[in-house]
């Protein structure tokens, strides 16, 4: 479950005369067990600023949110790196990984984390990497140099390989073609049958109507925009 209640936020641009720009306002919505939630709203009205809030990586002016028992808002670093562990799960729009690491072990990095045994681990991983097409000729070789559309693809993979009860999902099928797309929407339906809460960014109208049971538009969110 993700719950954000009445959520403020204000940025400080200190190199600019410490000008403050009001970007949230009074941001409540709620994301179910089994529900995947949409945020939409114009360029800039704070669909990412919320989903970093939520992930931990911006504070959080006033309000709660809560991921499972976890209030991210007012956490503690390592709670919110322990809640990441296990609890929630973040699937950017560009993979980030230490160089010379193979994919497989990319992939299979967040079960090994949790004390998942290396065997089932690599199944998964590799499993995961075949469903999203991934040639196998690549499994051993770090994904530093993969195209753009299969770095995209194996960090779906990692965002998937543990089943997150809380998964935030920023454009994850942006740049992929039609057969992968379909791929990757089946693994956010699989997620959701298995009870994950998910909140995404689809800008891929298509792809939002099809897995997204809710859309919350953030703009109502916005101060300079909200009537
Ligand atoms: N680190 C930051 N420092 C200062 N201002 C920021 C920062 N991050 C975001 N903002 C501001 O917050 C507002 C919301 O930005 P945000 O990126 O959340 O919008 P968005 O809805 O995700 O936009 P887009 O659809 O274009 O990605 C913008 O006005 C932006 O300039």
């Amino acid at each position: 479950m993700i719950r954000v209640q009445d959520v403020h936020k204000r940025f400080v641009l200190h190199n600019q005369a410490a000008t403050e720009v009001a970007v949230m306002a009074r941001a409540s919505l709620t994301v179910e067990p089994g529900e995947c939630v949409a945020l939409t709203g114009a360029s800039g009205s704070g669909k990412s600023t919320l989903m970093r809030m939520v992930y931990g990586n911006y504070l959080t002016d006033h309000g709660h949110i809560f991921v499972g028992d976890l209030d991210v808002a007012t956490a503690a670093p390592r709670e919110i790196l322990q809640l990441r562990r296990a609890g929630l799960g973040y699937v950017s729009q560009f993979l980030r990984v230490v160089p010379r690491v193979p994919t497989r072990e990319v992939v299979a990095e967040p079960l090994l984390a949790l004390g998942v045994g290396k065997e089932d681990a690599f199944a998964r991983a590799e499993g995961l990497l075949a469903t999203l097409n991934i040639p196998k000729a690549l499994w051993a070789l770090s994904p530093t140099t993969f195209s753009g559309g299969e770095q995209q693809r194996v960090n779906i993979a990692r965002g998937f390989a543990h089943h997150y009860p809380a998964l935030l999902l920023d454009e994850p099928t942006a740049s992929l073609d039609a057969a992968n797309r379909e791929v990757v929407l089946k693994l956010i339906e699989e997620a959701k049958e298995k009870g994950a809460a998910i909140l995404g960014i689809f800008h891929d109208e298509a792809a939002r109507n099809t897995v997204c049971d809710r859309i919350v538009d953030v703009t109502a969110f916005t101060p300079h925009l909200a009537a």
